[in-house]
C-alpha cells in the first residue's frame, strides 16, 4: 500500500470507531477485509489510527478525514503528496482544511474528555497536566523478564540476537524497555521460551511492591490474562491461584504459565471458599484504565460518569468479596491502572469505613509517564 492508501485506510477505520465500535475491533475486521495489506501496512495503519485517537480533541474531534489531516499537519507530513487523490490515496486537501486546529480549554488541550477534567485535576493535582500529555503519545513495548529462566542480561542478550534492542528499566529490576523492533518480540526465541513476557513496568513494579516474602498462598482474584498471576509465580515460592469473574478471560494462562515454567491454579468463583485463606489477596480491579490510555485510547472517548459509577460499584463488589479469603494475618491489595482518586483512595476509604476491621498500610500511586503506565495500589490488614 502506498503511504497515501494507508491514511485513506486510517480515515476508514477511525469513521467506524466514531460510530461505537471498539478500536481494536475495526482494525482486525477491516484487516480480514483487506487480503492486499501486508503486516507492515496494517502496523502503520494502526499507528495512524491509534495517534489520531490519543490526541482526538485537540486535533479538533472532527471525522476520519479531519483528524488525519490535522494529524499530518501536526506531524509536520507533505499532506500534498498524501492527500493527492491517486490510486488509493484520499483527496487532496482543500484550502479551508489546512488549518491547524487550535484548542481552547485546557482539557481540550491535554485530550482530557472535558467532563472528567475537574475530577482529573482533583485527583492528580500539579501532576494533572503531565499525566495527560503522557498520554497523548505512544507507549513504550516493556518486557518482564522470568528470573527462573534467565537474568535480565541474559534476556537482553538472546533479544538481541533475534535483532530486538532493549535497555534496562531504571528502577524495576524485572524490566526491559524495547528500543528496537518492538513489533518481533513474539516471534522471538526469548518470549517463545518463556524467558520474557509482555507486561507494563507498572504492573512489575506493582508485584514487586507487594510485601510477599513469607506467604506460601497468593490469589490473584482478578486474574484476567494472569500477567500479575505469572509475575507472582517467577518472583515468590509461594502457591499461587488465579480467580476472575469471567473465567473465559483465563482462557490463555495455563499455555502461558507452561511457557515460563510454572504453576498457576485457576479457581472457580464457587469454589473460591475451599481454597481460601490466602496469605495474600491481590485485587487487581476492573477501572477505568486512566492510567493506561495510550495503549487503549478510545477508552478515553467511551467513559463517562454513568460507566464511571458503574465501576466504582463493581470496585466495593471486587473488595468485599476478596476480603473475606484472606487469612488474619494476611494481606488485601487493592490496585488499579486509574489515576481518577475516586477509584483509588476513595474507594478504599469506602471500603475501610464499611468495614474497620481493616486498615490501611501503605498506597502508592504512579503517574503514566515514559517510565510505564499509571497504576494505583493499597495494602491492607486486619486490625
Ligand atoms: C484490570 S482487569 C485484570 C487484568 C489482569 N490482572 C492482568 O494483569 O492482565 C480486571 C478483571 O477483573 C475482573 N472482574 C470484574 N469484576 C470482578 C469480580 N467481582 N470478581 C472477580 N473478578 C472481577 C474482570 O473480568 C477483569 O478481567
Amino acid at each position: 500500500m502506498t503511504p497515501g492508501a494507508r491514511i485513506a485506510a486510517a480515515i476508514e477505520i477511525l469513521d467506524i470507531i466514531a460510530q461505537g465500535a471498539p478500536a481494536e475491533r475495526a482494525l482486525t475486521t477491516w484487516a480480514r477485509n483487506a487480503r492486499f495489506a501486508g503486516s507492515k501496512d496494517r502496523a502503520a495503519i494502526r499507528d495512524h489510527v491509534f495517534d489520531a485517537l490519543r490526541a482526538k480533541r485537540s486535533l479538533g474531534d472532527g471525522d476520519g478525514r479531519s483528524l488525519m489531516v490535522q494529524l499530518a499537519l501536526r506531524e509536520g507530513w507533505d499532506v500534498d503528496a498524501l492527500f493527492n487523490g491517486e490510486g488509493h490515496a484520499p483527496a487532496a486537501v482543500e484550502a479551508h482544511e489546512r488549518h491547524a486546529f487550535a484548542p481552547t480549554t485546557e482539557a481540550a488541550r491535554c485530550d482530557v474528555p472535558e467532563w472528567l477534567w475537574p475530577l482529573w485535576v482533583e485527583s492528580l493535582g500539579d501532576k494533572a497536566k503531565a499525566a495527560a500529555i503522557a498520554q497523548q503519545n505512544r507507549a513504550s513495548v516493556f518486557l518482564r523478564v522470568n528470573l527462573r529462566r534467565a537474568s535480565r542480561d541474559e534476556a537482553a542478550a538472546a533479544l538481541a540476537s533475534d535483532g530486538i534492542g532493549t535497555k534496562v528499566h531504571p528502577f524495576v529490576a524485572t524490566c526491559l524497555q524495547v528500543t528496537d523492533n518492538p513489533r518481533q518480540v513474539k516471534q522471538s526465541n526469548a518470549f517463545r521460551d518463556g524467558v520474557v513476557e509482555l507486561q507494563d513496568a507498572a504492573s512489575q513494579w506493582a508485584v514487586a511492591q507487594v510485601p510477599f516474602n513469607s506467604a506460601t498462598r497468593i490469589l490473584d482474584f482478578c486474574a484476567g490474562g494472569g500477567g500479575k498471576a505469572l509475575a507472582f509465580a517467577d518472583l515468590t515460592i509461594a502457591e499461587i491461584y488465579a480467580h476472575d469473574i469471567a473465567p473465559q478471560r483465563l482462557v490463555d494462562l495455563p499455555a502461558r504459565a507452561e511457557r515460563a515454567g510454572v504453576i498457576v491454579t485457576q479457581v472457580a468463583t464457587n469454589q473460591l471458599k475451599d481454597h481460601a485463606p490466602f496469605d495474600i489477596v491481590f485485587c487487581d480491579a476492573p477501572c477505568s484504565g486512566s492510567g493506561t490510555w495510550r495503549r487503549t485510547p478510545d477508552a478515553k472517548w467511551r467513559l463517562d460518569q454513568t460507566r464511571l459509577d458503574d465501576l466504582i460499584q463493581s470496585q466495593g463488589e471486587v473488595l468485599e468479596a476478596a476480603a473475606p479469603l484472606v487469612s488474619d494475618d494476611g494481606l488485601l491489595v487493592y490496585a488499579t491502572c486509574s489515576v481518577l482518586s475516586a477509584e483509588n483512595h476513595a474507594a478504599v476509604q469506602r471500603f475501610t469505613a464499611r468495614f474497620p476491621g481493616w486498615r490501611v498500610e501503605t498506597s502508592l500511586q504512579r503517574i503514566p509517564d515514559a517510565d510505564g503506565d499509571g497504576f494505583f495500589m493499597a495494602v491492607l490488614a486486619k486490625q
